[in-house]
């Protein structure tokens, strides 16, 4: 069963390689490709892992056709008018959604969106701690694969390098993903701004507090977020300098120029969920911050001043 893999980041070139490299059938799509064809490499977004032999780079998107199972890799905030754009291609066929994040515009996470624009597709998500990186180097990894009957996909792409865990909570497992990138900015910007790791370990602590009341109020299993896609990815995230993430927070945090052209998905995703929570009347105070002081109606010293006082409560 071939596979394809749609957007040539850095994290689908990682995935697509790892496939490849167990010898499977796996094609590469990207909307500009460069020179990848040709220097079987993606010297723009993952240089330095050349492409094994049965990775075959797509020049057409069209040629999707030829796979059962598609993995979609575009950012977060572009997946909904990619697919939209595409959803002919994608009749009954499973799609594996490898972004992380909640989209602004809509508050849905992938699984909705796929389900909503491609009705005949079966919607899986793919998440958990993975550096790009470490999966192209052929590091050891575990991720979560969610999907309603999942265990034909979960062997189709578990490689030597990336065991796959399964469930059928899609939902817990997107807002695993997705909300671990908004703890990580806190986090970088507590470290960035001196704050010290007690105060990273108290966010990270509360924030996964406001993953579970996020999950519990969308309907996902509370243990999905104790797995490799919620505190898995936490904690990889908010301690590693290799995550975007982590990284923009702790630029923020020491005032440093913000880089440009880089995919921090947690931005978008944290305004998401302040205003599903605000509308949902539930407390989600860390992200709340990360979005005043990203829009600069707070200083961090104003948004640590603000978490510190807010009401005495339990555990
Ligand atoms: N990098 C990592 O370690 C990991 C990333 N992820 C997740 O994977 C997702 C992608 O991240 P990553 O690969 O790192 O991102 P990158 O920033 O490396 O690349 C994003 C890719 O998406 C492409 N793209 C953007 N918009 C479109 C579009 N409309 N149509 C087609 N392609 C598009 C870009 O194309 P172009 O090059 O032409 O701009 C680029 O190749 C994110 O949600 C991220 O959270 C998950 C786990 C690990
Ligand atoms: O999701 C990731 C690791 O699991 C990658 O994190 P960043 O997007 O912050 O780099």
């Amino acid at each position: 069963m071939s596979i394809s893999v749609l957007g040539a980041g850095a994290f689908g070139t990682a995935l697509a390689i790892s496939l490849a490299q167990d010898g499977r059938a796996v094609s590469l799509w990207a909307r500009d490709p460069g020179d990848m064809a040709t220097a079987r490499e993606n010297t723009r977004r993952l240089p330095g892992f050349p492409f094994p032999n049965s990775l075959i780079v797509l020049d057409r998107i069209e040629d999707v056709e030829t796979s059962q199972i598609v993995l979609l890799a575009v950012p977060m905030q572009k997946l909904a008018a990619f697919l939209a754009q595409h959803a002919a291609l994608f009749q009954n066929k499973t799609l594996v959604a490898c972004c992380k994040g909640i989209d602004l515009q809509s508050g849905r996470g992938p699984a909705e969106i796929i389900r909503q624009t491609c009705p005949t597709a079966t919607p899986a998500i793919l998440s958990g701690p993975s550096f790009a990186v470490d999966i192209a180097a052929g590091l050891p990894t575990a991720l979560t694969l969610a999907c309603e009957d999942g265990e034909a996909l979960q062997a189709a792409l578990s490689t030597k390098n990336i065991r796959l865990y399964r469930t059928a909570d899609l939902t817990g497992v997107e807002i695993g993903g997705a909300l671990k990138n908004v703890v990580a900015i806190a986090c970088g910007i507590a470290i960035g701004a001196g704050l010290g790791e007690s105060a990273r370990a108290a966010l990270m602590t509360r924030g996964y507090a406001e993953m579970q009341r996020y999950a519990a109020l969308k309907g996902a299993q509370p243990e999905t977020l104790a797995g490799l896609s919620g505190f898995g990815d936490l904690t990889l995230t908010c301690s590693s300098e290799k995550s975007r993430n982590y990284s923009f927070g702790l630029t923020l945090g020491r005032g440093d120029p913000l880089p440009e052209g880089t995919t921090v998905e947690g931005r978008a995703t944290a305004k998401a969920v302040s205003n599903l929570a605000q509308s949902a009347g539930i407390e989600m105070p860390i992200a709340q911050m990360v979005v005043a002081v990203l829009d600069n109606r707070l200083t961090i010293g104003q948004a640590v001043e603000s978490l510190l006082s807010r009401p005495l409560k339990e555990e």
